[in-house]
């Protein structure tokens, strides 16, 4: 067998090392990748699988990109799941015996890509790191991009709701061993775990001082909090060890404490459908769809913050209210504000650009041109009546010394590479104008020696042309050439099938000058450029700031737009436990029916006398869209927004909890109702009397007995344990008696009205249980067959007439009383038997641990029982 190729044998040794990644050799314009690697990304990336000579008696599968287009396959790549390992001839590892050395000179991965794809986009790219302790949790994440960084310390069991409200696309984490869920939880959610990512956890701080001195951590409080930091050391080691530098847009920690938010469940967030519809996962029918009309990256991202951690502190909801409420009021601002915003770059991505040193020049212009809007907005502002604005804008730093700086460097449109020249003003440069000089004079003396020499020569078809193998030439034709005679100094270099090619020493000397000029302007430019980019970089901090306050700009200018053009009202907020919504609307839906056919409802819930709502109707009425309008109204108010409603009062939740409809788990190995009954689990444990809680036909997913006891159950568990502000809404019409057991407990149904077969939804809530289910109805809307409705009504109809004669299901307080209570049941039906068999039977009975249904049932047939043996 023959000896590996050297190189074979160099990708061998690098691949020992990057097991886990897809390795990218450079070999001239190319990047390949060989044996497996290359059979990974032929099948992904849909090109050609070839071999390559590599030393074995077989060839290498092989197969390759074009460098210049390489972005966008290591996109793919990423995005399918791969890590890939960039592997280039670098300057200290250039040559060594002859070989071409090359080594890893980056490693991309979801969590670090930066490919335009990224950098066009407005939403964050979050890589995340994790440290587990035995309870707790501390976790970091940060956009590279941006320089985005946040950590914080969670209980163990609000991991993975963290997860999902960051939402990061690549997780690395310190324990050797992974747990399942943690598994499922990426799976689920397209998130790449880096299983590989254990090493670069360490005690050793010092990757940590290379971004923050002591002071800094300190400040930010988390000095000593030995968790977060190795979270933190995890997160900037990978960076450093994968990118090969320190990602010095990153500068700032924001360390939060999660309590200081309002915490929404995984199931809350999907079922509310904030960022993304249920089914579907689009952007399109979620409310953020509805609240986005900000201009700029920053600002579309700061708002998906605001969504995904509403306030609980009531001053700081009031704050943005009433900053919010100067903009609604003022068309002409906004409309001035909006129209200069529209002009501003994501400066947030440009700064990271230019701190990972691959900002072009174009995009340094587009970043003055952000820049020269500051000035404009600031004086927008100042000549407003805003008070609150004023006060938040005031601050901005107007960077008019960096604008003038990159005005004076560089050209208004240069090019877009970097070593291709036309990028610095003349007037910056006294080098650069007597190059560009030099380089003009040389093409107009060019043309000098052409016109001259045709004067000499007398052929008026001479030409000097130009070409990159023998430089400037003098073409003459093959029939001027029979006709004239040629100066003796011209030299004869190339013979065409039309022509002959001559070059003189005089234009080998103007060449010269004419080619080192541009080469050395094109140079000059670069070294130039690098210089300028260094000297924004040392501002980026500054730039940072402004950026931050633009987003916030942006964001308040989105929510008070969407609040003018929807009718919404300022909320007023209080912290009484009193939710009052007067004409309330579903912020989605009504956008997708149009306004003016959505039916507005009020919502009393407080402290007192109406703390549960118990909430009926037929199947298509409403129930679930009111519910949600009522979670989503909350939550609007508790983000510092407007809301969709003619009043609101909003009492402060600490938490909006949702159970919304059946969804099935099977992913997990959980049936419809075992799902259902642990997200109910959850709830139940974690409400407090200061949550709202949402509940949505809980215990449809079993028999109906079993699913009225619970539903039963819950509700007086809420009642008797809780005291959380509750909307239940239910098949069950039984629950309805509950109104008169249990304080707090109200009934409301959505109204509908009957026209001969047929039903009109009327969209409204009203006081009062419904009576029917009107599900035949509905399904008749459906338009089920004909046959199947008429046999379905026959059936209805025997078994209410059964139920009507068989077993009168007595709700009244007094039966229910009587059936939970064995001392009643035993005192007040049985001592008229106590001679009676069936006395030992009853007394057997575990009443207390039945359902109430159970209980019933057991009643009646006991009653029963007597009836036969004619002792009632
Ligand atoms: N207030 C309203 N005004 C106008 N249309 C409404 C209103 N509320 C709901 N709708 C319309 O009715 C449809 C059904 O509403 P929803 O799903 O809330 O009913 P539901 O009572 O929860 O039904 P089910 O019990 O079958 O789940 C909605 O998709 C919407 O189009």
């Amino acid at each position: 067998m023959k000896k590996l190729t050297p190189m074979m044998k160099q990708y061998f040794e690098i691949k020992e090392k990057y097991k886990d990644c897809i390795l990218f050799f450079r070999l001239g314009d190319f990047y390949e990748m060989f044996f497996d690697d290359a059979i990974i990304a032929s099948r992904v990336l849909e090109i050609t699988l070839t071999g390559r000579e590599c030393g074995f008696d077989e060839k290498a599968p092989m197969c390759g990109v074009p460098y210049h287009s390489s972005n966008a396959y290591i996109s793919t790549l990423i995005r399918n799941g791969y890590k890939v390992a960039i592997c280039e001839q670098t300057e200290d590892a250039s040559k060594s015996k002859g070989i071409v050395k090359r080594e890893v000179v980056k490693i991309i991965s979801p969590g670090t890509i930066m490919d335009d794809s990224i950098l066009n986009n407005k939403e964050n790219n979050y890589l995340m790191s994790i440290t587990f302790n035995d309870t707790s949790a501390s976790i970091s994440y940060v956009d590279i991009s941006t320089g985005d960084l946040s950590c914080t310390f969670i209980d163990r069991s609000m991991l993975y709701e963290e997860i999902i409200k960051v939402k990061p696309t690549e997780i690395i984490y310190s324990s050797q061993t992974t747990e399942d869920r943690l598994k499922l939880i990426c799976d689920q959610n397209n998130i790449f775990l880096n299983e590989n990512s254990t090493k670069y956890y360490s005690t050793d701080s010092s990757i940590l001082s290379k971004y923050f001195d002591e002071s800094y951590l300190l400040n930010v409080g988390i000095l000593d909090k030995i968790e977060i930091k190795y979270s933190l050391i995890g997160l900037l080691n990978y960076i450093y060890n994968t990118q090969r530098q320190v990602a010095s847009n990153i500068n700032k920690i924001n360390y939060y404490n999660s309590l200081d938010y309002m915490c929404l469940d995984v199931f809350t967030r999907r079922n509310l459908e904030l960022t993304e519809t249920l089914r579907s996962k689009e952007k399109k029918g979620s409310l953020i769809h509805v609240l986005d009309k900000t201009s700029t990256g920053m600002g579309s991202r700061l708002l998906k913050k605001y969504v995904d951690e509403p306030l609980i502190n009531k001053a700081s909801i009031q704050e943005r209210l009433d900053l919010v409420d100067e903009l609604v009021k003022d068309y002409n601002l906004r409309e001035d504000i909006s129209s200069e915003l529209k002009n501003i770059y994501d400066i947030e991505r440009l700064c990271g650009k230019i701190a990972f040193e691959n900002i072009n020049p174009k995009e340094i212009i587009n970043l003055k041109k952000s820049i020269s809007r500051i000035p404009k907005i600031k004086h927008i502002i100042s000549n407003s009546e805003c008070i609150h604005l004023k006060k938040l804008s005031e601050k901005m730093d107007e960077l008019s010394d960096i604008y003038n700086f990159i005005n004076d460097a560089i050209l208004d449109e240069p090019s877009v590479t970097l070593k291709d020249g036309n990028i610095i003003r003349s007037s910056f440069s006294d080098e650069v104008r007597e190059l560009r000089d030099l380089s003009k004079n040389g093409t107009h003396l060019i043309k000098e020696i052409e016109s001259r020499e045709r004067l000499k020569t007398g052929i008026k078809s001479l030409k000097v042309g130009f070409n990159r193998v023998f430089g400037y030439y003098i073409e003459i034709t093959n029939s001027n050439l029979k006709q004239f005679e040629l100066p003796s100094e011209y030299i004869r270099k190339q013979t065409l099938s039309n022509a002959e090619r001559f070059i003189t020493l005089e234009l080998k000397e103007i060449e010269e000058k004419i080619l080192n000029a541009e080469e050395k302007i094109k140079e000059l430019e670069y070294q130039l450029f690098l210089d300028i980019r260094s000297r924004i970089y040392k501002n980026i901090n500054r730039i940072q700031l402004v950026a931050k306050v633009i987003a916030k700009i942006d964001v308040l200018i989105s929510l008070s737009q969407v609040a003018y053009e929807n009718n919404y009202c300022k909320p007023t907020l209080n912290t009484d436990g009193n939710l009052t919504i007067i004409d309330g609307r579903h912020p989605v839906i009504e956008k997708l029916i149009n306004e003016e056919n959505f039916v507005p409802n009020t919502t009393n819930l407080n402290t007192s006398d109406c703390s549960i709502c118990i909430i009926t109707g037929p199947n298509m009425a409403g129930k679930s869209t009111y519910m949600r309008q009522v979670a989503l109204i909350t939550l609007l108010a508790h983000i510092g927004s407007f809301v969709p409603a003619k009043e609101a009062n909003i009492s402060i939740v600490d938490r909006i909890f949702t159970r919304v409809g059946a969804s099935d788990d099977l992913s997990q190995g959980q049936s419809t109702f075992m799902v259902e009954m642990t997200e109910v689990s959850h709830i139940l444990k974690t409400a407090t009397k200061n949550s709202l809680v949402i509940l949505d036909e809980v215990g449809r997913g079993t028999s109906t007995y079993d699913g009225l006891s619970l539903a039963w159950s819950i509700v007086e568990y809420i009642s008797n344990n809780i005291g959380c502000k509750t909307l239940f809404a239910t098949h069950y019409h039984e629950l309805t008696v509950l109104e008169k057991n249990l304080s707090g407990v109200k009934n409301y149904s959505v109204a509908v009205e009957e026209n001969g077969e047929d039903i009109i939804f009327l969209r409204k809530i009203v006081e009062g249980g419904a009576d029917k289910s009107y599900g035949i109805h509905v399904a008749k809307l459906a338009d089920l067959p004909d046959e199947i409705i008429k046999r379905a009504s026959e059936i209805l109809n025997k078994l209410e007439q059964s139920n009507i004669n068989h077993a009168p299901h007595d709700f009244s307080s007094a039966t229910i009383e009587a059936a939970f209570t064995k001392e009643s049941v035993v005192n007040e039906q049985i001592s008229f038997y106590d001679t009676n068999p069936l006395l030992k039977e009853i007394v057997s009975l575990d009443i207390v641990n039945m359902t109430p249904i159970e209980a019933l049932n057991t009643l009646y047939k006991i009653q029963g029982k007597a009836k036969s043996m004619e002792m009632i």
